[in-house]
């Protein structure tokens, strides 16, 4: 019997209003993989997932508990806004703030306050710039840079807060195959460094076999997944 808890835990059973129709989510999945990917055909429920994952959406019932942690669970009527589960969130389409220079953007989840003053801020929005290479684009905003420099901004973003787990959803479907191949070691190295339970939802079959341990298939809204 083994008593770790399992890095993922959870379950949603939902049903999403449409035009003419519905879409059913119905969700259970248990991993003690650290390094877990959900893949499966296109509008099958992978971002509905990582969105109720990430406290974005609330599911008619359901439970999160991540590395044993309760992060929500309607049963209790507990369900968090996502600035209260310390997910790191990466999207394929990097959701940087346009009006934000690539240090801005960095900076902006870090709270300054007493734990944090500004000069620790700026320290570490200056270690970040450097681990990514963006020093050279610190003062550009997201429309001036490329696609790799957007998708490091919103790694560096994610991960400046020491996030408690990473959910990534597609996150090198923008960029051209030679990048997707460095960012995928640099996500594989920022997971190790951070040792924090990493889901990845992606269509690409070289990000699972790189970035996944166990690997969990949605179709039409129904995952089942233990191990
Ligand atoms: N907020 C919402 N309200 C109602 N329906 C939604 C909402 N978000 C998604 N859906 C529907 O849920 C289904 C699953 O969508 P989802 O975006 O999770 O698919 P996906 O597996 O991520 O697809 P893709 O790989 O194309 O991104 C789709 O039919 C979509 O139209």
């Amino acid at each position: 019997m083994n008593n770790t808890p399992y890095a993922f835990d959870f379950a949603f059973a939902t049903r999403l209003p449409g035009g003419n129709s519905h879409f059913e989510l119905d969700v259970h999945c248990q991993s003690r993989a650290q390094r877990l990917a959900i893949i499966g055909p296109s509008g099958a429920g992978k971002s509905l997932i990582l969105q109720l994952l990430a406290g974005l959406l609330r599911p008619q019932s359901g439970h999160v508990r991540i590395n044993g942690h309760n992060l929500g669970d309607t049963a209790s009527g507990y369900w968090p806004p996502p600035q209260q589960r310390q997910a790191g969130l990466v999207f394929q389409d990097y959701a940087l703030f346009p009006h934000l220079t690539v240090a801005q953007n960095i900076a902006f989840g870090l709270k300054i306050g007493l734990q944090n003053p500004p000069h620790t801020a700026d320290a570490l929005t200056r270690q970040w710039l450097e681990r990514m290479q963006l020093q050279a684009v610190a003062a550009h905003y997201p429309v001036q840079i490329s696609g790799g420099q957007r998708q490091r901004t919103a790694l560096a973003r994610a991960c400046i807060t020491r996030p408690q787990w990473l959910l990534l959803d597609e996150p090198f479907s923008a960029l051209d195959s030679g990048l997707r191949t460095q960012m995928r070691q640099l996500v594989a190295e920022l997971q190790a460094e951070l040792a924090v339970p990493m889901l990845l939802i992606s269509h690409d079959s070289a990000d699972t076999e790189m970035l996944a341990d166990a690997v969990a298939d949605i179709r039409q809204g129904r995952l089942q997944y233990c191990d």
